[in-house]
């Protein structure tokens, strides 16, 4: 199976390289400073268990051709509308395009330029880039889940032998549309909390109110999952606010580490489109708005 990994950043790079390490037949599309720091360098990633750097194969979009089986989206969404338009050459009849990226819209569009070929992806990892561009695996969790979202596509099961056995988790989840919705909320509660009050969680959490504010947080993500109709299962509403509260806890989420490297963020990916969809419920998401705010001021910053 050919597989086109679309940006070759913290989580493309890191399944990606797995993938490829597992000898799949992959190719990176990235853009070309990307394209020469790993040909010069290879792509390094430091997992939990071991430290790798590989060569894979690389295209940039000048040189994109014929159709892939499967794509790999790994872009942040401030840079989907033109990785849309470049790994349109990769597409084919047959090719399933699984994303990667945290949130709902990018559904949206990509469901409007390629159809049914899209499936619904949720990654759980936490990865980042170095000033190397070295992907480091922060904790040991690295899934990769994939399903369908209304119409099938139908090579679901060749999707699932290209991505088994790579040194990742890999499975098909038959509700893959509610799962997206559950990282969503867990990742715009997360996001939030860090950016707004710039803290780990544990501090925020040791802070005056801290705690109260986290709950409060996540309170808001959830009212807004299930007022659009895709309620939060208790466990894991359980689970999330357990990481939100942890006492001494160092998690952060992606937005946080972009915004502390002064990185455009995702937040109106994030954060903005749950505001936007609470608004058209007729919620009030008093903390979300403001964290939208505060992200809003950081984008015209580093713009
Ligand atoms: N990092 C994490 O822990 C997690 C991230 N996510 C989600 O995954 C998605 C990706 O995030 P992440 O991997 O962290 O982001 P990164 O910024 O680390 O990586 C994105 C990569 O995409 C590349 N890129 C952007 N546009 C193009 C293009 N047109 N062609 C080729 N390459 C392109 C960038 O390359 P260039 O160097 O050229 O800019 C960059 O290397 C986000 O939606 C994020 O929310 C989900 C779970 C965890
Ligand atoms: C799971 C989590 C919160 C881990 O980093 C994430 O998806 C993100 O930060 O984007």
């Amino acid at each position: 199976m050919r597989i086109l990994v679309v940006g070759a950043g913290a989580t493309g790079g890191y399944f990606g390289g797995r993938l490829a390490g597992a000898g799949r037949d992959v190719t990176f599309l990235v853009r070309p400073r990307r394209a020469e720091q790993l040909r010069t360098g290879g792509l390094t990633i430091h997992g939990r268990d071991d430290d790798v750097t590989l060569f894979p194969e690389l295209v940039t979009a000048a040189e994109l051709r014929g159709a892939h089986d499967l794509v790999l989206l790994a872009v942040k969404a401030y840079g989907l509308e033109q990785a849309i338009r470049e790994l349109a050459p990769a597409v084919g009849p047959e090719t399933v395009i699984l994303p990667l990226l945290n949130g709902m819209r990018h559904i949206d569009l990509l469901t409007e330029r390629f159809g049914s070929a899209v499936l619904g992806g949720v990654c759980q990892v936490t990865t980042t880039l170095d000033a190397n561009g070295a992907v480091h695996q922060l904790n040991d969790r690295h899934e990769i889940a994939h399903g369908v979202l209304d119409t099938a596509p139908s090579r679901l099961d060749d999707v699932g032998s290209a991505l088994a056995g790579a040194g990742f988790t890999s499975r098909r989840s038959s509700r893959i549309h509610a799962e997206m919705w559950e990282k969503w909320v867990h990742v715009a509660a997360l996001g939030a909390v860090t950016c707004l009050m710039r803290g780990l969680v544990g501090q925020v959490v040791a802070a005056p109110g801290g705690r109260h504010f986290a709950e409060s947080t996540l309170a808001e993500c959830a009212a807004v999952a299930a007022a659009s109709g895709h309620p939060i299962r208790a466990e894991v509403l359980v689970r999330s606010r357990e990481v939100l509260t942890e006492p001494g806890s160092t998690a952060t989420s992606s937005l946080y580490r972009d915004l502390c490297a002064g990185k455009p963020v995702e937040g109106e990916h994030v954060i903005g489109d749950l505001v936007r969809r609470a608004g058209e419920l007729g919620l009030s998401t008093p903390l979300l708005a403001l964290a939208r705010t505060h992200l809003g001021i950081h984008r015209s910053v580093v713009a």
